[in-house]
């Protein structure tokens, strides 16, 4: 068994529990260690905590998180009832992180499920398992095909820049940025990558250079004030990045520092490429204006180290700490999605694309 596989799930058996088993995040690069979620309570936590991050694998693991429900499942059981404790799972979840879309996308699957139910409790549960894997394994599938669909955008480059962590940390194997750096090493063509450290808690630091390292794909981290003198010494060939959420007109809601990077880009002729499955866009929203950008805790940026370090700013500052930015399609050189590349993106291209 990987040890280091993002998101596990053990069936409910011998009257032992379900299992929502993940990789802890937080402890990562230093201590390889997992945690067990057994009950909505603990699988919400684990969201909001950042144990299980990144779009793909939040919409996995609430998923799995919903099938955690305590319900009846003797042959009496009353459908009526175990069906209002499935909603309210799925509610509960819906509020542990805002902007990652595919959340949202994940729990709707599950309640048209619980909707269209009419069985037994226990083929309701059954039915709420298989969906879960199903989600699971598409987002397998979906990672591939975005290896394949953004490799030759990076076949030509040398050494490329991403932002965060969209690899497979943050999914269910190779990511959405990172992917098509593992299709091309996959290949016997590796890339050396500049992975953006992550204010304020690091992902790239921490997450996108370790599962590089171990992956043997050559990673520099560099810190995120560091990006533009890189582009301008000629260091940086294209840079490529994940989304939480791109909106209809193709902006893309990503980690904070992802729109000054695209700024860079574009100041410096770099292509900027956004790579994610279509469950990342949300076809409602016009542009991303209305996406919801989660405000973190302070504590966040004042204790980088974390609470039992020294405070790195002064008592009575106030500190802003956005986890998100939205960068503007008009940034963007292309969208690289598991059905193919959208480049200049706009809404027409989108909604077609999305329809394909
Ligand atoms: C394939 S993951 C894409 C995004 O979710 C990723 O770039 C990102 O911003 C993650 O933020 P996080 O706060 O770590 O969940």
């Amino acid at each position: 068994m990987n040890d280091a596989e993002t998101i596990r799930y053990h069936a409910a058996r011998d009257g032992r529990p379900a299992e929502l088993d993940l990789l802890d995040q937080t402890k990562l690069p230093g201590t390889l260690t997992r945690l067990v979620c057994t009950d909505i309570d603990q699988t919400h936590d684990a969201i909001r905590r950042l144990v299980v991050r990144g779009a793909p694998a939040i919409g996995i693991a609430a998923a799995y998180g919903v099938t955690l429900t305590p319900v009846d499942l003797s042959p009496s059981a009353d459908l009526t009832e175990a069906k209002n404790r499935y909603r309210q799972s799925i509610d509960h979840l819906a509020t542990s992180r805002p902007t990652a879309v595919n959340l949202f996308w994940a729990l709707d699957r599950m309640r048209a499920l619980v909707d269209q139910s009419v069985g037994s409790v226990t083929d309701l549960r059954d039915q709420l398992v298989t969906e879960a894997i199903r989600i699971h394994d598409e987002d397998r599938q979906m990672c591939r095909s975005i290896g394949a669909n953004g490799a030759p955008l990076l076949a030509r480059c040398r050494r490329v820049m991403t932002h965060c962590n969209a690899g497979s940390l943050a999914t269910s194997m190779w990511g959405t940025a990172l992917a098509p750096m593992y299709h091309l090493h996959e290949a016997g063509q590796t890339l050396e990558v500049f992975a953006d450290e992550t204010r304020p808690l690091l992902q790239g630091a921490r997450l996108t250079a370790w599962e590089l390292h171990q992956a043997g794909i050559p990673v520099t981290v560099c810190t995120d004030s560091m990006s533009g003198s890189l582009m301008r010494e000629g260091k940086v060939d294209a840079v490529i990045v994940g989304a939480d959420r791109i909106a209809a007109n193709g902006d893309v809601a990503n980690k904070i520092g992802t729109y000054p990077l695209a700024v860079l880009a574009r100041y410096h002729k770099i292509p900027f490429y956004v790579a994610a499955p279509t469950n990342t866009f949300d076809a409602e929203l016009d542009s991303g204006d209305g996406i919801p950008i989660e405000q973190r805790s302070a504590d966040e940026v004042s204790y980088p180290c974390g609470t039992n370090a020294p405070r790195q700013t002064p008592e009575g500052v106030p500190v802003v700490n956005p986890a998100f930015d939205v960068t503007p399609a008009e940034l963007v050189t292309a969208l690289v999605t598991e059905k193919g590349v959208i480049s200049a993106p706009n809404t027409e291209k989108v909604l077609s694309h999305l329809r394909a």
